[in-house]
């Protein structure tokens, strides 16, 4: 399933070990710590999968209740986090609201020493939905919503408690469960590569998720889920979507939420989701926008054998939650922060400054010229 990679980018070429995460390898094509993506988005929780990442085995049942409560006892903003995220506008960019957050905690609870690297990787799992949500409904709204909500067990429930006033139904909680698992991990991704290089300085935690999300917000990487929903929102009809594409691909633009850096034919994750979007679109009586997503994925594949990525059918799934479309994102940050910190742990255990060399392709010699006598 993995391609043959070669050329720039770094591709094809490895940069360290992982014992987190296989991709394009073996069996469904994506595994974090030996287990199958099927089997992870169909049986477990979001907290038992960021548990195996960040302690490296499944939680037994008493382990897990004690993590769910820990998650839950970290969730709280402190007011100084939530005046200042009560500064930023309504217009900003809610992945810049969250680069913002985070690097707002590190100096309200800085990680003064890599022992204390699982309290601050749980306090960021617990509180970066409540980063991104508590300024949205207050900049949006002008309601100061509840970051706590103890009576809601899970953080996929606890998002959209937040962003709704009210408790999901079963359905969403567990669709929004399972994207969170699918978008955890995810190996050598530049904005898990950039949170690496971070600690690889022997740089904090909060440092190496800020850089991750920075990394994380461009639509060649997470920023697709955004960008697919602003493609395909204005086509009314599979037949409009089909023409309009048809018109992207002979401008030669690219198509967000299609083809991928490793994956060749699939990418696993997207048969998962597809078939909660389907779901969805059931239980909202969508009479367009699914159809419109299925064309788009047999045309891309028709014409230029390029496939859904994790990302393009998130767009419609989270659409038909009700989730505004430049929240997408930063969904993908809530879940990502775990693999990001297994990673910062992982290359801190076995650490080498990350410092490749360049080919240089400059000038030999260059003559000095006095500023006066420069053109
Ligand atoms: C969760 C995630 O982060 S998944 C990725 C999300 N990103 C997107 O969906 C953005 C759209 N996709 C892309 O831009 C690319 O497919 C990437 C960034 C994911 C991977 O990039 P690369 O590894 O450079 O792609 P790859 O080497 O397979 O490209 C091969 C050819 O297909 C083209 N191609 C790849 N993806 C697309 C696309 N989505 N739309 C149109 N053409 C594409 C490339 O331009 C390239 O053409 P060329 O040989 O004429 O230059
Ligand atoms: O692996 C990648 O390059 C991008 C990706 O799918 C992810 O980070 O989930």
């Amino acid at each position: 399933m993995a391609k043959v990679l070669s050329g720039a980018g770094l591709r094809g070429q490895s940069a360290g070990e992982t014992a987190l995460c296989t991709v394009g390898k073996a069996a469904s094509g994506l595994t974090y710590r030996g287990y199958d993506i099927d089997l992870l988005a169909d049986k477990a929780s979001f907290e038992e999968v960021a548990y195996l990442l960040l302690y490296g085995a499944l939680p037994n049942r008493a382990q897990l209740t004690a993590y769910q409560d820990k998650l839950i006892g970290l969730r709280s903003l402190p007011e100084t986090l939530k005046k200042a995220l009560e500064l930023i506008p309504a217009d900003a960019h809610p992945m810049d609201v969250m680069r913002t957050g985070c690097s707002f905690l590190g100096n309200l609870e800085p990680e003064l020493d890599a022992e204390e690297e699982h309290r601050t990787a749980n306090r960021l799992i617990a509180t970066l939905p409540a980063i991104v949500l508590y300024w949205y409904r207050f900049s949006h709204d002008g309601v100061r919503v509840d970051t706590l909500n103890a009576q809601v067990p899970s953080l996929a429930g606890h998002f959209l408690t937040m962003l709704h006033d009210k408790e999901p139904s079963a359905l969403h909680t567990q669709v929004m469960n399972a994207s969170l698992i699918l978008y955890a991990e995810h190996e050598f991704n530049a904005s898990t590569f950039t949170a690496r290089v971070c600690a690889s300085t022997l740089s904090d935690m909060y440092s190496c998720v800020t850089g991750g999300i920075g990394s994380l917000r461009g639509p060649l990487h997470g920023g697709a889920n955004e960008a697919a929903m602003e493609m395909i929102e204005p086509w009314q009809s599979p037949d409009e979507a089909e023409a309009a594409l048809l018109q992207k691909l002979a401008n030669k633009e690219k198509v967000m939420g299609f083809g991928h850096a490793i994956y060749s034919e699939r990418d696993p994750r997207n048969d998962i989701i597809k078939k909660w979007a389907k779901k969805l679109s059931e239980d909202v009586g969508d009479d367009h926008l699914y159809a419109v997503s299925e064309r788009c994925e047999a045309v891309m594949w028709r014409e230029k054998k390029l496939f859904c990525n994790a990302d393009f059918f998130h767009a419609s799934a989270y659409r038909f939650m009700g989730i505004p479309t430049k929240l997408f994102t930063p969904i993908f940050v809530c879940s990502r922060v775990t693999g990001w910190a297994a990673h910062v742990m992982e290359q801190r255990a076995n650490n080498r400054i990350i410092r490749p060399s360049a080919d240089y392709i400059g000038p030999d010699h260059s003559e000095w010229v006095d500023i006066d006598d420069r053109h």
